[in-house]
């Protein structure tokens, strides 16, 4: 079997504010294989980006972890000291965003940024080495070195995005956490750096969870798919294997509000109902109000996840 880099279990997330407390996620398991490109999709405020944010444990304030562990290569980084944690981001686990230029500074040029990610975490690198390692980097990215010189604004939106992709490998992670990468780019560029994506899983040996809203992205990218809606997951499994036989009632509907174009007359599905209010969700299942296949125990009890046919699926339909 596959060894996994990342196991999160049990996990809780939530944000306190005024009105009560946000429970953006909720019982959250989830494991990645070594070497995988695992897709996390879901609706806006499913919480996709606060569960990335949380394996670096950089939740937006006021967010915190209320329960349940992250474990990475076994160490768990849930209760991990302040120092363990510095360390851990960009050597270990690096995330990438959708805007390259708030990763980037307007201010500086791409070496010397470069120069400081490196001698932060390793003071012992002279300038020249470090120099000397981005300039590998550029390359293995398709990037001549001598745009190292230059400052983010000389560059296109797509060189950009390479850049940044860069600076989150420099310091060698195996795990990258890419939050819709590619969501400010146009659609060739957007193709070229799906591209490049690949390629980088081979040559920097890395693990990616690739967080977006676009399910046509996991279908060429990914290996597997993790379907969240309302702070919980619903689904996850074998791209293929998913995309083919949702489990899920809320995959089902999701897969099938993606107009056909093929179709001449493309009939528009839509899900009735709207996403919960996560200060006070739904008890029981959180997509029972919205499922035209809910059970008397949906509305009281949250499923746990069930295994059908490899995939997982907290559904109490495949009880
Ligand atoms: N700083 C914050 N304070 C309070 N609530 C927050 C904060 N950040 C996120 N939330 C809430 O947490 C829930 C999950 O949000 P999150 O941004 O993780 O979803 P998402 O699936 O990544 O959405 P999107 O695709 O729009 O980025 C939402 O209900 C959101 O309103």
């Amino acid at each position: 079997m596959t060894e996994s880099i990342l196991d999160i279990q049990n996990l809780n997330i939530e944000y306190p504010i005024y009105i009560g407390t946000v429970r953006a996620g909720e019982n959250i398991s989830l494991s990645l294989k070594k070497g995988e490109v695992m897709g996390l999709v879901g609706e806006s405020g499913s919480g996709k980006s606060t569960l990335g944010f949380s394996i670096l444990r950089m939740l937006k304030t006021p967010g915190r972890i209320a329960a349940g562990q992250i474990l990475y290569h076994g160490r768990d980084i849930v209760t991990m000291s302040e120092q363990d944690i510095l360390k851990l981001r960009g050597n270990n686990i690096s995330m990438i965003f959708q805007d390259p230029l708030t990763s980037l500074n307007p201010l500086f040029r791409i070496d010397k940024q470069f120069i400081e990610t490196i001698r932060t975490h390793d003071k012992t690198v002279t300038k020249k080495a470090a120099l000397e390692r981005s300039a590998e980097v550029l390359k293995k990215l398709g990037i001549a070195p001598s745009r190292l010189h230059e400052y983010p604004h000389q560059m296109s939106g797509g060189m950009r995005q390479r850049i940044m992709i860069g600076m989150g490998l420099i310091l060698n992670p195996d795990l990258l956490i890419a939050d819709e990468p590619t969501t400010a780019l146009d659609v060739i560029v957007e193709a070229q750096f799906l591209d490049l994506l690949n390629v980088l899983r081979q040559q920097f040996d890395l693990t990616i969870l690739l967080i977006t809203h676009n399910l046509g992205i996991v279908a060429q990218l990914a290996d597997r798919v993790t379907v969240m809606y309302a702070g919980m997951i619903a689904e996850t499994g074998d791209v293929e294997t998913l995309f083919a036989n949702p489990l899920h009632p809320y995959t089902q509907g999701l897969l099938a509000s993606i107009p056909n174009i093929k179709l001449e007359q493309p009939k528009l599905v839509t899900m009735p109902g709207q996403t919960p209010d996560l200060v006070n969700p739904p008890p029981g299942c959180r997509f029972h109000p919205r499922c035209p296949k809910s059970l008397g125990i949906c509305r009281q009890e949250m499923p746990p996840m069930f295994t059908q046919n490899g995939t997982q699926v907290t559904c109490w339909l495949y009880q």
